[in-house]
Formats: C-alpha cells, sequence, structure tokens
C-alpha cells in the first residue's frame, strides 16, 4: 500500500480551496483536519485540482511500431501530460481486431501501472472496411471495449457503418468515427484552401469530413444508436453536430489541442511536423472550434496523440506520416487558448477533459468521478503558474514528432495520482515523498 497523502490549499476544480486525504488509493476526506499518520504533505497553494485526465484518442503503436511508441513509453509520457486513463486506437499491427490483442494491450497497461489502457476494438478486420471485427468477443473479453473505431481510415462504407452501430447497441458501446470521404481526398495533403493552392499541395476540402459526418449522425438517429465523432476539424462539422444534437440524436464529438490552436499557414514551413490528419483548417474553423468547445457543442478535447519514428516524419512533406504528438502538451495548449482567454474555466476543463471522456468511453466506474470523500484518488494537479517551453528532446514519448518545439506554455501537470500512487511528479515535490 502506498503512503496516505494529505494535499493541503488546492484549488478543486479552480473553485474552492480545500485540502484532499488520499489513503489506500481513496480520497477518504475533503476538508477534513484529519491527518492520517505517515501522511505525505503537499502544499498545493496555487495548484488547480482536477479528476484526473481522460484521453479518448491515443495511438501508442505497441504491437508493431515500438520504434516509435511502446504501451510503456506512452504509459509515462500520458502521466506527465496529468492523464491517468488513456483509450489507445486500433491502428496496430497487428490490428486490434480479435480479443486476444485488445487483453494484451489491456494487461499491458495494467502491469506498467502509470496509466488505464483501455483498448479501442477495430470496427472492421485489418482496418480494412470490409468484414465487422469480432466485436462482441472484444467487449466480453477482460478488456471490456465498449469503443470501436478504424481510425487511421474512414468507415467508409455506409452498410458497413450501419451494421456496426446496430451492433455495439447490445452492449452499450458506440461507433467512434474517423470522417473522412476517401474519394474526396485521394493523395491529400493538407487542407483544401488558398495555401494549398498556393503551395501546390493536394487538399482534402473541408466537406469529405462534413459529409461523413452528416451521414453517421443520420444513420446513428436511423438505427437508434450512438456515434462519437473523432478529430472534428471544420466549421460546417460543428453546424452539423450542433443540428445533430438539437434533432436528439446521441452523437458526441472531440476537438484535439492542434486544431484548436494551429492553422494551414503552418504547411507554409514545409514542415511535417504540421501534417496531420483531419489537416490544420483555417482560422475561422479553429474559431469555430473554440466556440463550440466553450458551448458544449463539442463533448471532449482528446489528443490524438500519434508518435512517428524520425523515418517517418524526417523526410520531404508528401512522403511523411500524418500525425503529432499531444500528451504531454495538451494541457498546456488547452490552458492557453481555453482557460487564459477566458472561453472556458477550469470547471469546464475537468468535464472536457475528464468527466466526459470517462462517460463516452464507459470508464465512469473508475475515471472522471468527482473529486469528493470516497472516490478513486485519480487526481491532477496543475500549477496553471509553471510556464514551460517546449524541448522535444525532453519529452518521455519515444518518438519526437511534436510541432510545440520552442513554444512556451502556461502551465502543466505537476502530480499526477493514479488511484493514490503518484505517476508523475514534478521535482519540487519528490522531497515530500522521499
Ligand atoms: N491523426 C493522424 O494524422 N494520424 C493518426 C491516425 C488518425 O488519427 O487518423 C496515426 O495513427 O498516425
Ligand atoms: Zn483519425
Ligand atoms: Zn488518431
Amino acid at each position: 500500500m502506498s503512503r496516505p497523502i494529505v494535499i493541503q490549499n488546492a484549488s478543486l476544480y479552480g473553485d474552492t480551496v480545500a485540502t484532499l486525504v488520499v489513503e489506500d488509493g481513496v480520497i477518504t476526506a475533503v476538508d477534513s483536519d484529519t491527518r492520517p499518520e505517515g501522511a505525505v504533505v503537499i502544499d498545493a497553494t496555487g495548484l488547480v485540482a482536477l479528476p484526473g485526465l481522460v484521453d479518448l484518442h491515443t495511438h501508442l503503436r505497441e504491437p508493431g511500431r515500438e520504434d516509435a511508441e511502446t504501451i510503456e513509453t506512452g504509459s509515462r509520457a500520458a502521466a506527465r501530460g496529468g492523464w491517468t486513463a488513456v483509450h489507445a486506437m486500433a491502428n496496430t499491427t497487428p490490428v486490434a481486431d480479435t480479443a486476444g490483442v485488445v487483453e494484451q494491450v489491456w494487461s499491458r497497461g495494467q502491469e506498467i501501472g502509470l496509466v488505464d489502457v483501455y483498448p479501442i476494438g477495430a470496427v472492421t478486420v485489418g482496418l480494412k472496411g470490409e468484414h465487422l471485427s469480432e466485436m462482441g468477443a472484444m467487449a466480453h473479453s477482460k478488456a471490456r471495449v465498449r469503443l470501436f473505431s478504424d481510425d487511421g481510415v474512414c468507415v467508409y462504407d455506409p452498410v458497413i457503418m450501419r451494421r456496426a452501430l446496430e451492433y455495439v447497441k447490445a452492449f452499450d458501446g458506440a461507433v467512434v468515427q474517423h470522417a473522412q470521404d476517401l474519394r474526396l481526398t485521394e493523395g491529400a495533403q493538407m487542407h483544401e484552401g488558398e495555401v494549398s493552392a498556393e503551395l501546390g499541395l493536394a487538399g482534402w476540402p473541408a466537406v469529405a469530413e462534413e459529409s461523413i459526418v452528416a451521414r453517421d449522425a443520420l444513420l446513428a438517429e436511423h438505427v437508434g444508436s450512438r456515434v462519437h465523432v473523432q478529430h472534428l476539424s471544420t466549421a460546417g462539422s460543428v453546424e452539423i453536430i450542433r443540428w445533430a444534437k438539437g434533432r436528439g440524436i446521441n452523437v458526441t464529438a472531440e476537438a484535439t489541442p492542434h486544431h484548436l490552436l494551429l492553422t494551414h499557414e503552418e504547411a507554409r514551413t514545409y514542415d511535417p511536423l504540421f501534417k496531420v490528419n483531419p489537416p490544420l483548417r483555417t482560422q475561422t474553423d479553429v474559431d469555430a472550434l473554440r466556440a463550440a468547445v466553450a458551448d458544449g457543442t463539442i463533448d471532449i478535447i482528446a489528443t490524438d496523440h500519434a508518435p512517428h519514428a524520425s523515418e517517418d516524419k524526417d523526410c520531404e512533406w508528401a512522403a511523411a506520416s500524418f500525425g503529432m504528438l499531444g500528451l504531454e502538451t495538451a494541457l498546456g495548449i488547452v490552458q492557453k487558448v481555453l482557460v487564459d482567454t477566458g472561453a472556458a474555466t477550469w470547471r469546464d476543463v475537468a468535464r472536457l477533459m475528464s468527466e466526459a471522456p470517462a462517460r463516452i468511453g464507459s470508464v465512469d466506474d473508475a475515471h472522471g468521478r468527482p473529486l469528493a470523500a470516497g472516490e478513486p484518488a485519480n487526481i491532477t494537479l496543475v500549477d496553471p503558474r509553471a510556464a514551460w517551453t517546449v524541448r522535444p528532446e525532453d519529452l518521455a514519448s519515444r518518438a519526437r514528432n511534436t510541432p510545440y518545439g520552442g513554444i512556451e506554455l502556461p502551465g502543466r501537470a505537476v502530480i499526477t495520482l493514479l488511484r493514490g500512487v503518484p505517476t508523475h511528479l514534478d521535482p519540487r515535490f519528490e522531497g515530500a515523498f522521499a
């Protein structure tokens, strides 16, 4: 058993200042004078306490591309970023399309113990879009899979999508969609617009995302099922989600930190660190995404942490892989673009990055719980005044493909607790736990 921890003067949800007492992995008291014997006492003055963050969209690359990331290095990156749970995407080698693979991923995550790793199952065998995977077997395996996604590719065939939506109803699951019309984006390299025209790079038009978002919302309505749309990137997609929710369709959506911060102008550098799927869009899209996060149309912020080996990124734009790192920088970017701008509060951040993703991922028995007595001690302490400069070489991730090298972020997680066990400690707190 780990030592009891007393966290004094933390600002719960950036709001009331209180003391949290943690014993045997559980919050045993809030704002009491209890001091369990042998407790580690932390002075959290100036720190914001949030429920441990839950990422609904992480690529861990194991099995198959352990040169880019492993469950261990990705777990460490997650803990450092303030996450206590991540949902691991299925586009590994082999693909997570069987009970065997998802059980391995789940068990490896538990063995490492830095973060709960919840595998997402593939919708179709080998992500090929042709035959449904053994979703039921994955759902009933010890990994208890509830979310299914072919992320990296779109579930393009509307009949397959319909069947998947019907199937997941049996275990209260959801289909998680990478919305990309394949025909409209053949060979696409970046957002289709002024910049792609100037640079002469093949464009990925907004309509290629929006048409699939609309189709899937309607399919979910038709069969009475639940769909979650990944990495929403356009103002039009926001309008469709808003419309679908107004109509009572069971749809949820996520935005990534990079789509909330960066635009297609970055492509002018020709630096593949900015090459991502869906592509960075226009400032109008960024503004619409921020507004949708603020008003609740977009339910969650998810990283789409996509590690790549250097040979897949240190090359010319057209040859490079899509994707960028996100776990260690997400909280700082969210503070920068939402909290420090007044668009959202820390209370909102708790909802966007912990409570709502836990609910959508059906892990809300363990994560995204209230900071209250009797709840599991999954806690992230954020120092909103600990500005830092991102240095790719300092990241815990095995990969180095962050687009934020040299950028200053306003704050970061300084302590992460998973069931009362510190999984990340800023050096200033190491002494207290020694
Ligand atoms: N986002 C990306 O650009 N890449 C992701 C796949 C995906 O999320 O679609 C990856 O697996 O590298
Ligand atoms: Zn995707
Ligand atoms: Zn992804």
